[in-house]
C-alpha cells in the first residue's frame, strides 16, 4: 500500500531533485528507507544506495526502483579490488597463527618479565589484528598505533611490543597486497586496497545509509564523491567508537534535513525516546505517530530485555533461567563461553590463550589488574560477572540459552539492539547514574551513554518498562541545581556542555555553523596526509600539543606563556599540591624550571637564534617538550600518570629532563616545524608590535579563562596539532567565535580568524565579517560582543562562584623581536 508522505519526507524529496547533497537526520521509526525509496522514485538519474550490511541491502533491492543499485561497501569494493584475489580469498578458510608466524619470519617469544612472554602465535594473532585495525582507518600506512591494546601490559611495555610488531605488520601488508602473497586475504583488505585507489562511484547520486556508524574508511571514499552526496542516519544513534564524538552526518557540508514523526511508537514512548535525545546533546525532538498506542510502564514478561554490557545481560540470563523462562541472548553466548572456559584454566593454574587474558599468570592476576589498573575497566564487568556466578554456572546457563524462535524473552545488550525492534522492552542492568564528584555533585552523563540509551528506549514499539533507568529524575534533578555553575568552566571547557552559558549563547545568536564546518572541510580536500610519530603506539599527544604550540611562538618571537610559569613556580616552598613529591625533589624541579625558562629567554633574546645550528634548534624543542609538563601541572593541579616531572629525583636536573625526551617527539615537533616553513612565513616577518601570543581578553575572567594561541596582525589563530581534522568542526568554529566575543573592547583590532593544522601545515582562515555571516548572524560585532559580555554577567551573577581554576589571568606574553 502506498504511503502517503509527510511534509518532512516530501522536503527531503525536493532538496533531493533539486540536485543537491543532504544529510538526512532520521531519527527512531522515521521511515528511513522510505524516504530514500521516495527520492530514488523521483528521478530517472542513476542511483546507488549503500547499505550498512548485506541483508539490508537485499530488502532494498526489493523496495528502490530499477535506476537505484542497492549494495554494500564490501560488495563494490570486491567488484573493483577484490576479485582480482578471489582465489585467495576462497583458498583455505584460515591460516593458523602459526603459519603465519611462520610466513612473517616471527620465530621467537616476547619476554616481558615476570613470566609472561608473548608466543609467536600471540605476535601472529596481533600483527593480523593491526591490520585490521589499520583497514579501517583512513592513514597510508600502518603504524604502532594500530597495534590493539593488550591487558595487562603498562604504556612502556605497549610501545614496546607495539613497535616490533610493526615491522612484522609492515612486512605483512606488503604480502597480502603482492600478487603472489601468501597471508590469508580478506574482506577488510580489498576494502582498503579499494579506498586507498579513490575510487569514482559510477553513480550520479549515491545514498549512505547508516551513515553515523559508517567506519572512517567508506566515509572517506563517500566524501571525495562528486556524485550527489546523501547520507542518512541518526547521529544519536552512533554507538560504535570509530571516532570520539563526530559522526560524517553531523560534520557533512550540505542542507541539513530531520525526519522526526516515529512510526514505531506512540507520543509516551516519543516523550522517553525525547528526553534521552537531549542527555545526547542532540537538537532532535521526535513525536510519537505510531500504529499502536504506546505506554510506559512495568511488566514481569517483556519481549525483549535491554543491557549495557555482556555481563549485565547474563545477569539477567540467569535470572529467567532460575524462574524456567526460555530466554535468548542476541548474539548467542560464544563469547561467555570463551572467557569462562579462560577464567577455568587460570583458576586452575593453566595459562590461556583467550585473546583477551593471554599475558595473565593466574585469576588473581586478572583481578588485581581491573582493581588498580584504568586499562582493565573493560574487563571488569566480565571479572565481576565470574566471581559472582563461577565459570561454571555461566558455562552451563550459556548451553541452556534458547534459540530466539523458541524464546519468551530475548536479552541483548543496547549495541546488539541496534536496528531491531519489539512490541514490549523492559531497560535492564548496567545502564548506571554517573557518580558523583568530589562535591557530591553528579559528573555529566556521557553523551556517547546517552545515545546508547536512546537506542534502547527507542526499540519499543507498545510498552516500554525503563526500570534499569529509574536514577535519572533524581540525576536531572540535582543537575538542575548545579546546572549555572558551569560559568566557572574555561571557554573550551564550557563548549563542551551543551547547557553552559557560552554554549547557549552560541547557540542562539551564532546558531548555524554548517557553512563554515562545509568550508573547513572543503579546505581539507588535497591536503597531505598529517604527519605523525609512526612507530609509538601511546605517544603522548597532550605533550605534543603543547610543545609545538610552544615551538610555533618561539617562532614568532612569543615566549612560552603563563601558565608554564605557575607550573614551576607550584614547586616553591608552600606550594603543595595533591600527591607533590617530597621537598628534595621539589626542589630539583624548581631548579630545573627556572633553568628552563632562563634558557628559553636566552634563546629569544640571542639575535642569532633563527640561524641557530641543528643541535641548537633540538636542544630548544626538548625544552618546549619539557615545558609541557609543568603546564600541564598548572592546568590541572597535579603531576599526572607518564609526566615526565614524574620521574624526578633528588638529583634531576634540566639536563636529565631533556635527555628524556623520547627521539619521536623531537622528530615529530620539527616535522611540523618544517611544514610551518611556508605557510607561517609572512606571518612572522611581521613587526614585534604585530604580534601577540596567548592572548587574554577583556572577557576572559567573566568565566573559567581563555587564552587564544595567536593574534598576528589581526588574525586570530589556533593551532590545532590533530592527526584527523575531519574531527574538528562545531566545537572549534565557537572556540574562535568565542574568542572574538570576548575581546570586548576591540583590544585587538581581530579582523580575520582561523585554524592553523600544525601537522599538515595548513592555515585556514575567514574575514570576521565573512565568519559571523555564515554563523548565522547580522548583528554586527560590537553588538554581538555587548550581548555576550551581559549574558556571561548575568549567569556569573546567579551563581555562587567556583575557584577550580589553577591559572590566574596574566598578561600575555610580550614579543622580544
Ligand atoms: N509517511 C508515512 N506514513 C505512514 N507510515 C509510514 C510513512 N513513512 C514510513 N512509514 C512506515 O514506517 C515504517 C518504517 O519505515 P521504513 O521501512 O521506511 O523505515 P526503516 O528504513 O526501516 O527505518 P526506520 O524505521 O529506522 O526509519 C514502515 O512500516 C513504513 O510503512
Amino acid at each position: 500500500m502506498a504511503i502517503e508522505p509527510t511534509t518532512e519526507q516530501q522536503a527531503a524529496r525536493e532538496v533531493f531533485a533539486a540536485g543537491q547533497d543532504l544529510a538526512l537526520v532520521a531519527g527512531a521509526g522515521t521511515g528511513k528507507t522510505s524516504t530514500l525509496v521516495l527520492m530514488g522514485a523521483s528521478t530517472r538519474r542513476r542511483g546507488l544506495y549503500v547499505a550498512f550490511n548485506r541483508s539490508i541491502a537485499e530488502d532494498a533491492r526489493h523496495r528502490f526502483g530499477p535506476n537505484v543499485q542497492c549494495r554494500t561497501a564490501h560488495s563494490l569494493a570486491f567488484q573493483a579490488v577484490g576479485r582480482r584475489y578471489s582465489d585467495r580469498l576462497n583458498a583455505a578458510a584460515r591460516i593458523p597463527a602459526k603459519q603465519t608466524a611462520r610466513i612473517l619470519g616471527i620465530n621467537r617469544s616476547i619476554d616481558l618479565g615476570r613470566d609472561r612472554q608473548i608466543t609467536v602465535t600471540h605476535q601472529a594473532r596481533l600483527v593480523m589484528s593491526m591490520i585490521r585495525r589499520f583497514c579501517y582507518s583512513t592513514d597510508q600506512q600502518v603504524m604502532a598505533h594500530h597495534a590493539e591494546p593488550v591487558n595487562g601490559l603498562d604504556t612502556d611495555a605497549q610501545n614496546f611490543l607495539a613497535r616490533i610488531l610493526l615491522r612484522y605488520a609492515t612486512m605483512a601488508w606488503e604480502d597480502i597486497t603482492a600478487p603472489k602473497g601468501q597471508l590469508k586475504f580478506d574482506h577488510d583488505h580489498y576494502m582498503k586496497l579499494w579506498a586507498m585507489d579513490r575510487p569514482v562511484l559510477d553513480a550520479d547520486f549515491v545514498l549512505l545509509d547508516e551513515a553515523q556508524d559508517t567506519n572512517p574508511v567508506l566515509e572517506e571514499v563517500f566524501l571525495s564523491q562528486d556524485a550527489q552526496r546523501v547520507c542518512v542516519g541518526d547521529p544519536a544513534q552512533q554507538i560504535y567508537g570509530w571516532r570520539n564524538a563526530r559522526d560524517v552526518m553531523t560534520g557533512f557540508p550540505a542542507q541539513h534535513l530531520h525526519l522526526t514523526q516515529s512510526f514505531r511508537f506512540g507520543p509516551q514512548i516519543a516523550a522517553v525516546a525525547n528526553r534521552w535525545l537531549k542527555h545526547a546533546e542532540s537538537a532532535m525532538q521526535l513525536t510519537g505517530h505510531g500504529p499502536t498506542a504506546s505506554r510506559i510502564g512495568r511488566t514481569p514478561h517483556p519481549d525483549a530485555v535491554l543491557c549495557r554490557g555482556n555481563a549485565d545481560a547474563m545477569a539477567e540470563v540467569l535470572a529467567f533461567l532460575d524462574l524456567g523462562i526460555p530466554v535468548a541472548l542476541t548474539g548467542g553466548g560464544s563469547a561467555l563461553q570463551r572467557i569462562a572456559t579462560a577464567a577455568m584454566e587460570l583458576k586452575s593454574g593453566k595459562r590461556t590463550t583467550h585473546p583477551e587474558l593471554f599475558l595473565f599468570t593466574s585469576w588473581e592476576e586478572v583481578q588485581e589488574y581491573v582493581e588498580y589498573d584504568s586499562a582493565g575497566q573493560d574487563l571488569k564487568a566480565i571479572v565481576g560477572l565470574i566471581d559472582t556466578y563461577g565459570p561454571d554456572l555461566i558455562l552451563q546457563a550459556v548451553d541452556r540459552l534458547s534459540p530466539p524462535e523458541h524464546a519468551q524473552v530475548t536479552v541483548s545488550t543496547a549495541h546488539k539492539a541496534k536496528g531491531r525492534e519489539w512490541e514490549s522492552v523492559r531497560i535492564g542492568k548496567g545502564f548506571d547514574a554517573p557518580l558523583a564528584d568530589e562535591d557530591g555533585i553528579p559528573r555529566d552523563l556521557n553523551p556517547a551513554e546517552a545515545r546508547l540509551i536512546y537506542v534502547a528506549v527507542s526499540r519499543a514499539r507498545r510498552l516500554l518498562d525503563p526500570e534499569g533507568l529509574a536514577w535519572i529524575d533524581d540525576y536531572e534533578k540535582s543537575r538542575a541545581a548545579t546546572g549555572r555553575s558551569l560559568i566557572g568552566l574555561s571557554l573550551t571547557g564550557q563548549l563542551k556542555h551543551p547547557s553552559s552559558p557560552v554554549s547557549q549563547f552560541m547557540q542562539t545568536h551564532l546558531p548555524d555553523t554548517t557553512a563554515i564546518e562545509g568550508d573547513y572541510l572543503a579546505h581539507l580536500t588535497g591536503l597531505p596526509h598529517p604527519v605523525q610519530p609512526i612507530e609509538v603506539q601511546y605517544p603522548d599527544w597532550s605533550a605534543l600539543g603543547h610543545a609545538i604550540d610552544y615551538r610555533l611562538r618561539l617562532s614568532f618571537g612569543g615566549r612560552l606563556g603563563p601558565a608554564v610559569h605557575l607550573g614551576v613556580l607550584a614547586f616553591e616552598e608552600g606550594g603543595h599540591f595533591p600527591g607533590s613529591p617530597p621537598r628534595p625533589v621539589r626542589q630539583a624541579l624548581l631548579t630545573a624550571g627556572h633553568q628552563l625558562l632562563a634558557n628559553v629567554e636566552a634563546y629569544l633574546t640571542d639575535p642569532d637564534r633563527r640561524h641557530k645550528d641543528i643541535r641548537a634548534q633540538e636542544a630548544v624543542t626538548r625544552l618546549c617538550y619539557v615545558a609541557a609538563f609543568f603546564e600541564d601541572l598548572a592546568r590541572t593541579g597535579h603531576i599526572r600518570r607518564n609526566s615526565l616531572l614524574g620521574t624526578a629525583t633528588p638529583t634531576t636536573t634540566l639536563a636529565d629532563l631533556s635527555a628524556m625526551v623520547p627521539g619521536h617527539a623531537v622528530n615529530d615537533i620539527h616535522q611540523q616545524i618544517h611544514l610551518a616553513g611556508k605557510p607561517l612565513a609572512s606571518l612572522r616577518a611581521l613587526p614585534a608590535s604585530a604580534k601577540v601570543c596567548g592572548p587574554l581578553f577583556a572577557g576572559s575572567s567573566d568565566l573559567g579563562g581563555a587564552d587564544a594561541d595567536y593574534i598576528l596582525d589581526g588574525l586570530l589563530l589556533d593551532c590545532k596539532a590533530t592527526t584527523r581534522p575531519r574531527r574538528l568542526g562545531r566545537e572549534e568554529i565557537y572556540q574562535l567565535a568565542g574568542y572574538l566575543l570576548l575581546d570586548y573592547d576591540d583590544h585587538y583590532g581581530i579582523n580575520r580568524v582561523g585554524l592553523y593544522l600544525s601537522r599538515q601545515g595548513a592555515l585556514i582562515t575567514w574575514t570576521v565579517e565573512d565568519f559571523l555571516r555564515r554563523l548565522g548572524t547580522t548583528a554586527p560585532l560590537p553588538l554581538l560582543r555587548r550581548r555576550f559580555r551581559n549574558h556571561l554577567r548575568a549567569a556569573h551573577n546567579q551563581t555562587p562562584k567556583t575557584a577550580d581554576l589553577h591559572i590566574p589571568p596574566a598578561p600575555p606574553s610580550t614579543m622580544t623581536s
